[in-house]
């Protein structure tokens, strides 16, 4: 696991944004998969002010709300939409159908999308209890895409997003731990002093389904992208960019 600290979120989204745009101009990537939450939001400023050609990329995410319309401000179709989709002209764009009438056979339809589509880079977020896109803490590690009932503190932390904690949803439907570990790269981005325990777990701590984000260290090919509030607990090891 490669582990880059940057002064600020800014200069990390301009690293993901270089890795994924040398990527895209040698062709080497064809299906990016993508996070929502505040995380990524910088990146996808970097992505859209760009004139990075992404019409031969198709695009996967990692998770949905159940019960949200596509159109709901607090949909991630909707943060899609807003952030990047409607600035640059991908090929074709995947998310979830927190709608579907048959939530099971969702996640198997969704579950062969990823499977014809290989994920060449992923970027992701960390939850601040380790979790990964909504796999929250004791999901198995062989999880596919799955239907998952958010713990309180994912449902504390989103709540800023919406108008009374009521309204945030209790489900959602995810990609498993497996989907996500299947992507050739994972980019995971972190910023801010409450990633901080998440962030060593992750890098340092066991290998456990407590922490959803510490699989990762399995994985052959992660760069973890973090301001230095996030990295403030890592022992050592760390490489600092610009
Ligand atoms: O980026 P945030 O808003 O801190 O959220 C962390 C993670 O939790 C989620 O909101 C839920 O999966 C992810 O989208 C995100 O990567």
């Amino acid at each position: 696991m490669e582990i880059l600290t940057f002064k600020s979120d800014k200069d990390a989204a301009q690293k993901a944004f270089e890795i994924v745009r040398d990527g895209v101009v040698s062709g080497r990537v064809s299906t990016l998969g993508l996070a929502t939450g505040g995380t990524p939001v910088e990146f996808y400023k970097k992505m859209r002010e760009s004139n990075l050609d992404v019409s031969s990329i198709s695009t996967v995410n990692l998770d949905e709300y159940v019960g949200l319309e596509k159109n709901d401000p607090n949909s991630y179709h909707y943060y899609m939409e807003k952030e990047l989709f409607s600035h640059m002209n991908f090929k074709e764009s995947f998310l979830p159908n927190g709608m579907a009438k048959d939530l099971e056979a969702e996640c198997r339809r969704y579950e062969k999308i990823l499977k014809n589509h290989a994920v060449d880079i992923q970027i992701l977020g960390i939850g601040a209890n380790g979790h990964i896109g909504f796999n929250e803490p004791g999901t198995s590690f062989d999880a596919e895409t799955h239907i998952v009932e958010l713990t309180e503190s994912t449902r504390e932390a989103n709540k800023r997003y919406f108008e009374k904690e009521e309204d945030v949803p209790k489900y959602a439907i995810s990609m498993g731990i497996k989907s996500i570990l299947a992507a050739k790269k994972i980019i995971l981005l972190a910023f801010g002093r409450s990633k901080a325990e998440a962030i060593k777990e992750m890098v340092e701590g066991a290998i456990d389904p407590s922490c959803p984000a510490s699989i990762l260290q399995k994985h052959p090919n992660v760069t973890v992208l973090a301001d230095e509030e996030a990295a403030v607990l890592l022992k050592e090891g760390i490489t600092s960019d610009r």
